[in-house]
């Protein structure tokens, strides 16, 4: 019985029906803009400064690939950094991290040292100094030191009297998601909004209000509830609903706040199985100090996979055929014999994977993952584009959106967790949850204060300008420093 689906799966694989997954640039779908993503993209063509902020599936990190393009387009494409606050981040805008961008290392160190480390740094002296535009995503996950720090590089580097050294920056993120990782104390004011340059890096700071990844007001309801860590009666009720007290279905993805609990139940079923393992290892190329940035892109050092494995993508191939950063499905066979692909399995195979959303049975080959150093490649990770995906742990899921998930909320920790998880499924039938008590709800105060800032304009759109007083101040500064020229 087993040969012959393996055989069923081979023979639909060889017909002319098949199509092989690899494809060339990822398209990129057309959107309608919102009024409220339109005066976002105004502002940006202006060369203004802007913060991007929005609940989760608001259609930040879309936004921000057009705004991307209209960059590049005004700066010219070297001149553009592209950059996320993790590895995972900037995979999704095809950026590089923005640590490995600024060239500080991990940005230990008083301001000063980092400025001399960059200043010795031939090649990140040169970034600084060509760049005219740099986006920044996910900055949730940056803390205000950092941020203080790099923009007092930025001015050091370039030019002292202008914010940023006049580069004009675009930043996006959702605070009320996953809080810097290395963060050991919040109280201590580390968002990077809390940032003394905060306020007067940005010319208008947004706030979108349009969700589109969910369509049902009551998730909508649910979840904005859960991001101002305020519940009510009805979504506690909700949450009720969606619990689930057996075992999960073991096709839904399940999420955990902690990594150990992924790689157990990844293990246990994959060895329950018992089918045999196969291991595809990644192919590290570009000097070592490059090298080690290639432990943060989300492509796994060791892919041990068998037939029956439930698997994610985790890269965009091909966005108008579904294959997206998230696609799930199953391995039902490996092509053999392929020879070229021998550097990263020694048995000369290939994975052969059942999509959930897209009919037929697809070859999955090698993709590449890339460190940048300004426009240059200096790394490159040559793997299989899937993990297993029996579970995952929430901190890799942040941007993601899915079709159906199983939390286990047991473990949750700190603030956003709880959101984040929630707030990747598309629908409330696509949504499991376990281990949930409302005390694992959390949003930071000094969080909701900063959003509480935001006022409409009079379209009806949340914005925040950059006070009077402090734009006169910093006007002042560069007529002193034009005069003195
Ligand atoms: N103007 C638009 N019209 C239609 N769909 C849109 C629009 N903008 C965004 N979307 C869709 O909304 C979904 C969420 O978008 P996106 O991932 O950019 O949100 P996000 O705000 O970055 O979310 P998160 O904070 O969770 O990362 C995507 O499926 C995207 O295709």
């Amino acid at each position: 019985m087993k040969s012959i689906s393996f055989s069923i799966a081979t023979y639909r694989y060889m017909s002319t029906k098949t199509v092989n997954l690899k494809v060339k640039l990822p398209g990129r779908k057309r959107f309608k803009w919102t009024d409220e993503q339109k005066q976002v993209l105004d502002s940006v063509s202006k060369g203004q400064s802007v913060f991007i902020s929005g609940s989760a599936g608001t259609g930040k990190t879309v936004l921000l690939e057009q705004i991307i393009k209209q960059l590049k387009k005004i700066h010219g494409r070297s001149r553009v950094a592209v950059t996320g606050s993790t590895g995972v981040a900037a995979c999704a805008i095809r950026g590089q991290t923005l640590h490995s961008f600024a060239g500080v290392g991990l940005g230990e160190g008083d301001s000063r040292i980092l400025i001399d480390t960059v200043v010795g740094d031939r090649c990140a002296y040169r970034r600084w100094n060509k760049v005219r535009a740099l986006v920044i995503d996910e900055i949730s996950m940056i803390d205000a030191n950092f941020f203080d720090k790099l923009e007092f590089v930025a001015k050091s580097v370039r030019d002292e009297s202008k914010m940023w050294g006049g580069i004009q920056v675009v930043v996006s993120g959702d605070f009320c998601q996953l809080p810097p990782v290395n963060s050991k104390c919040l109280d201590m004011g580390e968002y990077a909004f809390e940032a003394e340059c905060w306020d007067q890096s940005f010319d208008v700071q947004f706030e979108l209000t349009t969700v589109f990844r969910q369509a049902d007001a009551q998730l909508i309801k649910l979840l904005q509830s859960i991001r101002k860590g305020e519940i009510d009666q009805d979504d506690l009720q909700l949450l009720e609903k969606v619990s689930v007290r057996t075992e999960p279905d073991p096709s839904i993805p399940r999420f955990f706040p902690r990594n150990d609990d992924v790689c157990k139940v990844n293990r246990n079923r994959l060895e329950s199985l018992g089918k045999e393992i196969y291991v595809f290892l990644a192919l590290d190329e570009g000097a070592d100090k490059w090298k080690r940035q290639l432990k943060n892109v989300i492509a796994l050092d060791e892919l041990e996979i068998c037939i029956g494995a439930r698997v994610m993508l985790n890269k965009n191939l091909d966005p108008r055929r579904k294959f997206v950063n998230g696609a799930t499905g199953t391995v039902v066979g490996f092509k053999h014999n392929v020879p070229s692909f021998q550097d990263i399995c020694k048995c000369h195979i290939l994975p052969i994977v059942e999509f959930d959303s897209v009919p037929g049975h697809w070859i999955v080959e090698p993709e590449e993952w890339v460190v940048m150093n300004g426009e240059v490649a200096v790394a490159k990770r040559k793997q299989i584009p899937l993990m297993l995906a029996w579970a995952l742990s929430i901190h890799k899921c942040q941007g993601m959106t899915l079709d159906r998930i199983h939390t286990d909320l047991s473990r949750a920790f700190g603030y956003g967790m709880v959101y984040v998880a929630l707030s990747r499924v598309r629908s409330l039938d696509g949504l499991h949850i376990s281990g949930f008590c409302p005390s694992k709800i959390k949003a930071h105060p000094k969080v909701l204060q900063f959003y509480k800032r935001f006022k409409k304009d009079e379209d009806g759109n949340l914005r925040l300008e950059r006070d009077v007083a402090s734009k006169a101040c910093s006007k002042e500064v560069i007529l002193l420093d034009y005069k003195s020229i």
